[in-house]
């Protein structure tokens, strides 16, 4: 049973009104321009723990730039972006590398290395972490993965016999086994039927049921949107131009907001 978003501590909290130090992510007057091409203007989110917060907005509205500027691979203009109590922006390039270490990331992609069995490719972000572990502590925590995204026995399969949604599986997977405490998603159903979209959306649910983990949801696929998110936050003119759940903002008086849910 999924949870119920109303239930959870601060769903229906206002930006900025919840909580703000135990926000894992927090965004505050982001500002971020290319030349003349303001893409954000004014940005404010806070993603509190265990939340799934979705990001909604046209194409180009700049939910790429926001989440590069999460992560520190884009610098802001102004604003501050603290991310587990820690001022991204600040951060020497060690401690930056640290900090990302405790996110995780699914991309559309989902850059899983061909040339390498499904174990082996979880393995990989193991290992380049340092994470020291015996050969049988290893195999426990593919399993466990593996068994997280419900594909216990592909192991020893390579990526090229699996289907787009067994990779993007495969690539949570590998992502879980770090047991990151944010998840940043993007666009994690494009490229999918509407069938295996809906189980990956699940997936997203029981993930964030078992490990307690936040996550920012970059998606357009308003399924995604509805099943995964407590709170959906609009970028639009630069700015969080609504913030609520899924039923406040299809039921915002905006046009502009709730076109997205027609
Ligand atoms: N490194 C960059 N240099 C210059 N302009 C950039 C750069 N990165 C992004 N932009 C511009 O910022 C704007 C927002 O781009 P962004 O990729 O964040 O949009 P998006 O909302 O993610 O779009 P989509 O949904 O189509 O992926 C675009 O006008 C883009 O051209």
């Amino acid at each position: 049973m999924l949870p119920d978003s109303r239930t959870q501590p601060d769903a229906d909290a206002a930006p900025g009104s919840g909580p703000a130090a135990e926000a894992v992510v927090r965004l505050e007057h982001v500002a971020k321009s290319f030349g003349n091409n303001h893409v954000l203007r004014d940005f404010s989110l806070l993603v509190q723990p265990g939340q799934n917060v979705v990001v909604l907005g046209k194409s180009g509205s700049g939910k790429s730039v926001l989440v590069k500027c999460i992560i520190g691979l884009l610098r802001p203009d102004a604003g501050r972006i603290t991310v587990l109590g820690h001022d991204v922006a600040s951060l020497p390039h060690d401690a930056l590398d640290q900090l990302r270490a405790r996110l995780g990331f699914l991309f559309q992609s989902n850059a899983l290395y061909d040339s390498m069995t499904v174990r082996e490719n979880l393995l990989f972000p193991l290992r380049r972490q340092w994470m020291a572990h015996g050969r049988s502590e290893e195999e426990t925590l593919v399993q466990q993965a593996l068994d997280d995204v419900g594909l216990g026995d592909t192991a020893d399969k390579m990526p090229a016999e699996l289907s787009g949604g067994m990779r993007k599986r495969i690539a949570l997977a590998r992502t879980l086994i770090l047991r990151p405490e944010i998840i940043l998603y993007d666009e994690p159903t494009t490229g999918l039927d509407p069938v295996t979209g809906r189980e990956i959306d699940h997936l997203i649910r029981d993930v964030q049921q078992k490990y307690n983990t936040a996550a920012l949801i970059i998606s357009h696929d308003m399924d995604c949107v509805r099943l995964t998110a407590d709170r959906v936050a609009l970028l639009a003119e630069g700015r969080c131009y609504a913030e609520g759940t899924y039923e406040q903002l299809q039921q915002h008086p905006d046009p502009r907001v709730n076109e997205f849910f027609i």
